[in-house]
């Protein structure tokens, strides 16, 4: 449906992104992720039009994104940007209501029809209660809210949002999420969503986009994406990661730089009924003879230091009477 093919931007002869190359399809969510200045909302802007690449192209349902008649696409792509609503004096009713305007058309009986969209579109966001107030008096939350719920209003066949849960308390966040969920699943809605949360990318995309200085650096599931040794690499910080004890999506854990784990050691079962027994043993790079599952283990007790390169250590893992070995560098 939307479609980037190495699309490169400068901006003050800065190259600010470089052959970016992406592909979203119709009932798809896929998160961009990365950390501050690395190209997202740039790379939203020149997803939705607003600006054109340098190099490269973007196309849409197909067709070029420069061919595109703006109210033409405004009917099949909505887009709330990274700045949200600002706070103007229009009540909250009347800026859903704008997200109809590109299909409004001369016959009398598509005005009842928006209407009825608009107070859909305003119980499902929890804004009815709220619908006369204008926007200038309400929160940022409640604008961002509002934002959602005018993009909702449009109802595109594609969807792009920078960081639309920034503003939003947890309740908030999950239930905009849920919406925008249930929305693609029941009517096949193409959504690209620039998110911070790490967490929420995984728990809501299909696939991931993790950008570092304007590049892809890497592309795919979240158990794909959200590996320690990407998120150090990108944003240089060691997390922990883990699984969602319900969903078995990863998760990233974040601890103190400066009071990391003694050691750690990527293994994959439940740590419950592990038990981790440290030992003498030679150096080797790789953990050996694990099974295929992810999540970290740290080993407290120190029984032996290599005298001159990294101390390592042999450990026995036993899961429900099994044995496995493997090997364990401290963690520098
Ligand atoms: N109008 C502009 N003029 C000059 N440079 C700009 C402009 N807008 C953005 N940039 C630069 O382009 C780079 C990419 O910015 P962009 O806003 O796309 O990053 P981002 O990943 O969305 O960041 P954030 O997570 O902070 O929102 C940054 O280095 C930024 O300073």
């Amino acid at each position: 449906m939307l479609e980037a093919i190495r699309v490169s931007k400068k901006r003050n002869g800065r190259q600010v992104l470089r052959d970016v190359n992406l592909m979203l399809d119709k009932g798809e969510m896929v998160g961009v992720i990365g950390p501050n200045g690395c190209g997202k909302t740039t790379l939203v802007r020149l997803l939705c039009g607003e600006e054109e690449p340098d190099g490269g192209k973007v196309r849409f349902q197909g067709k070029d994104m420069a061919a595109w008649n703006q109210r033409e696409r405004a009917r099949q792509m909505a887009v709330l940007p990274q700045e949200g609503l600002p706070p103007i004096s229009f009540t909250v009713e009347e800026v859903v209501a704008m997200g109809r305007h590109p299909h409004q058309g001369i016959w009398p009986w598509t005005v009842r029809d928006d209407h009825e969209t608009v107070d859909r579109v305003l119980e499902q966001t929890g804004l009815t209660a709220r619908r006369h107030r204008p926007v200038h008096l309400l929160s940022g939350g409640e604008r961002q809210r509002v934002a959602i719920a005018k993009a909702m209003a449009q109802e595109p066949a594609c969807l792009l949002l920078d960081e639309p849960t920034t503003f939003l308390d947890i309740a908030h966040q999950l239930s905009i999420l849920d919406r925008i969920q249930r929305w693609r699943r029941e009517c096949g809605l193409a959504v690209l969503v620039v998110f911070h949360d790490l967490n929420l990318a995984a728990q809501y995309c299909d696939r991931l986009l993790l950008m570092k200085e304007g590049a892809v650096v890497m592309e795919g599931t979240p158990p794909d994406v959200l590996r320690a040794s990407w998120i150090d690499e990108v944003y240089g910080v060691k997390p922990i990661i883990t699984n969602h004890p319900v969903s078995g999506v990863p998760q990233v854990l974040l601890q103190p730089q400066g009071e990391k784990l003694p050691f750690q050691l990527e293994v994959s079962a439940q740590p419950s009924p592990l038990k981790i027994h440290a030992s003498t043993g030679r150096k080797s790079s790789d953990p050996v003879g694990l099974e295929p599952i992810k999540g970290f283990f740290s080993v407290t007790e120190q029984k032996h230091s290599h005298p001159v390169r990294t101390p390592a250590y042999r450990i026995e893992i036993t899961e429900n009477g099994r044995k496995t070995d493997a090997h364990l560098h401290k963690n520098r």
